[in-house]
């Protein structure tokens, strides 16, 4: 399948910050969660992604073109959903949408009626007056009104409650049947990955740990419980973290299968959740 985004070797350089040789990739038809800790990288990748930082090294392709090199190609082909407003707060709906429209070639009046419609926006408040769900929800139909065929998406649900973001969530999941597309959001909640992620890219202190099918991860991912009498170095090497106190301990394995071979009888297998996966990855050999 022909990846849709493309991040290969991707550098930046801040003063106290290294995006270090990123590189992952995704195929039309899945959606990505980018997940990390705060500071991890997320948002400067995500602005790289849109050419509005500059780059110190490596190559971002979105349908097979240079980002920077097809900058209007590509911006025209993406949906952009921030967890700022990047609106005129005192602007409608209807207004700002007059504003945005020109700047697409492919804008689509009658689908933005429509996504407006299904959202239930009321077209007449203005931008200041919506709640935080209603602006990510108009976020998303200007996004689709131009035919966006990436959607990229800067911890979309984060300020949203638990109904508006099913509700976000549900949305996103029926817009992934047109295959033609890809989604690709950041977010520290893992619970998200959990209902909708085809893949999970994770990054922590600017260097990727993981980018693989969010299934794979789970079925060959294991949390390995027993008694601490079992910990001798060999073993606490396999480990990717572990955590122990007076009843024992918990460690995060990445092949479960390696450990099921040697210590089958003496210690217990459980399938870790994403989170599981963030917090043993992020606290690394330290207790979790
Ligand atoms: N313009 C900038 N100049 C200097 N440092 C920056 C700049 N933008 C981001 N950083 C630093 O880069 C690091 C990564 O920030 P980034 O916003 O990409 O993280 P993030 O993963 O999106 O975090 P969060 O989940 O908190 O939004 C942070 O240490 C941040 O302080």
């Amino acid at each position: 399948m022909e990846p849709i985004l493309e991040v290969n070797q991707l550098k930046k350089q801040f003063k106290d910050f290294t995006l270090n040789d990123i590189s992952f990739s995704l195929e039309k038809g899945y959606i990505m969660g980018f997940i990390g800790p705060n500071g991890a990288g997320k948002s400067t990748t995500i602005k790289l992604i849109l050419n509005l930082l500059k780059k110190d090294g490596g190559e971002i392709k979105v349908f097979g073109l240079d980002n920077i090199k097809n900058e209007i190609e590509v911006k025209n082909r993406i949906g952009f959903v921030f967890d700022e407003n990047h609106y005129y707060e005192e602007l409608t709906i209807a207004e700002m949408k007059r504003v945005i429209a020109p700047l697409y070639k492919n804008w689509d009046d009658n689908d933005f009626a429509r996504y407006t419609g299904e959202f239930n926006l009321p077209t007449k408040k203005k931008i200041k007056d919506l709640s935080k769900g209603m602006k990510m929800k108009f976020s998303l139909a200007v996004a689709l009104s131009h035919h966006a065929d990436l959607l990229l998406m800067d911890e979309p649900t984060s300020g949203l409650d638990p109904v508006a973001r099913n509700e976000f969530l549900e949305i996103l999941s029926f817009l992934i049947q047109d295959e033609n597309k890809g989604i690709f959001f950041s977010t520290h909640i893992t619970s998200d990955l959990d209902k909708i992620a085809d893949f999970v890219t994770f990054i922590n202190d600017g260097n990727i740990v993981l980018s693989t099918a969010k299934d794979d991860l789970l079925d060959n991912y294991g949390l390995v419980k027993g008694g601490t009498e079992l910990l001798n170095q060999n073993l606490r090497s396999k480990f990717i973290g572990i955590k122990e106190n007076q009843f024992g301990f918990v460690g995060l394995i990445k092949d479960k299968q390696q450990i099921k071979q040697f210590l089958n009888h003496h210690v217990v297998v459980e399938k870790p959740t994403l989170e599981d996966i963030m917090l043993f990855y992020t606290r690394g050999a330290q207790n979790v």
